[in-house]
């Protein structure tokens, strides 16, 4: 569970706080994008979760630890328990994709019989079996994205942030990644996302926490993206019902494979599409690719907006 109480984070030399007065809870298990501009304090939020910064004002809890009171020597630990990933990949350039992950675990003193079982199988989670000894040269941005992901995940922690994972990508692909954290959040693990990719929330229907100029304006259950400046639902309404069914894409693999997205849902191609998935059914983990778990109702189940309106902003 994430939890800010009345969080305040003003930079030295600046005038003006990067998060204001931020109250929100983050269920364990649960599925968070938070959107807004740039400079709306979406990275100043991940950081401070991961206590890279201190909060000025106000109290931060994660998995029970309270940030502030947490002495230096135990933040490594809280790291562990928090996997991250980039906008910009940050993978070891001359390091295998096999390397990039198994290092995850090396740092963390894992054996070598544990790194040959864990590394396949978040690989192949991650539907890049098959890609173990290609160099992060050698791959899509989509690709390197996902070696990116496995390492996050590789140790199973219970929270994973994303800092705008897909900037650097095109839709479909951004899509993709945006799936496969949809799969790992369904495995247990509570996912934050940053964003500014409108059209990747709204594709979701997940709980848009939304920031302007620091301060928490809008939190909405399977919510959207609205661009204006005003929340489109308000407290206490409730929008129109909508089909889940009529907002799904497919899961798979998708990179370069827009077939993937064709209506109905053909079965992915490509890595983690075909194969064994022997290693990923141990793990407890369906493989990316497969439709092994129904990710949302086929058609019937409606879910309704509900939002939080805390700010006139
Ligand atoms: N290290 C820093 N020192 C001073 N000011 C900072 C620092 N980091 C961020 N800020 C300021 O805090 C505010 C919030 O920045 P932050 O990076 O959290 O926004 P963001 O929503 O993640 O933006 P982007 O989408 O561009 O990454 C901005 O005004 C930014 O200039």
């Amino acid at each position: 569970m994430i939890l800010f109480e009345n969080v305040t984070k003003t930079y030295p030399r600046t005038t003006r706080p990067a998060l204001d007065d931020v109250n929100l809870e983050i269920p364990r298990g649960e599925f968070a994008f938070v959107v807004g501009t740039s400079g709306s304090g979406k990275s100043t939020m991940m950081q401070l979760v991961m206590k890279e910064q201190d909060v000025s004002r106000g109290r931060i809890l994660v998995a029970g630890r309270d940030l502030d009171r947490l002495p230096e020597r135990k933040v490594p630990a809280l790291r562990r328990e928090i996997g991250c990933v980039f906008q910009d990949f940050r993978l070891l350039p001359n390091k295998t994709v096999f390397q990039n992950v198994a290092y995850a675990l090396q740092v963390l003193g894992s054996s070598r019989a544990r790194i040959r079982q864990t590394v396949p199988e978040t690989l192949e989670l991650v539907g890049l079996a098959g890609m173990e000894k290609r160099l992060p040269h050698q791959l899509s941005g989509g690709e390197q994205q996902r070696v990116a992901i496995a390492r996050a995940f590789v140790n199973r922690p219970p929270i994973l942030l994303a800092d705008e994972p897909t900037g650097n990508l095109d839709p479909d692909t951004s899509l993709g990644i945006v799936q496969l954290l949809d799969r790992i959040n369904r495995t247990g693990t509570t996912v934050v996302m940053a964003t500014h990719d409108t059209v990747t929330v709204n594709a979701m229907r997940k709980r848009v926490i939304r920031l302007d100029g620091g301060v928490l304006v809008s939190d909405m259950e399977a919510g959207d993206y609205t661009t204006g400046s005003i929340p489109r639902v308000r407290l206490g309404e409730e929008g129109p019902a909508r089909p889940v069914a009529d907002l799904q894409v497919p899961d798979g693999y998708d990179d370069g494979v827009p077939a993937a997205y064709a209506p109905g849902g053909g079965p992915a191609e490509g890595p983690g599409a075909t194969g064994d998935d022997e290693q990923g059914e141990r793990a407890g983990l369906a493989p990316i690719g497969r439709d092994a778990d129904e990710p949302r109702a086929k058609g019937g189940i409606f879910r309704r907006h509900k939002a939080v309106q805390t700010s006139d902003r």
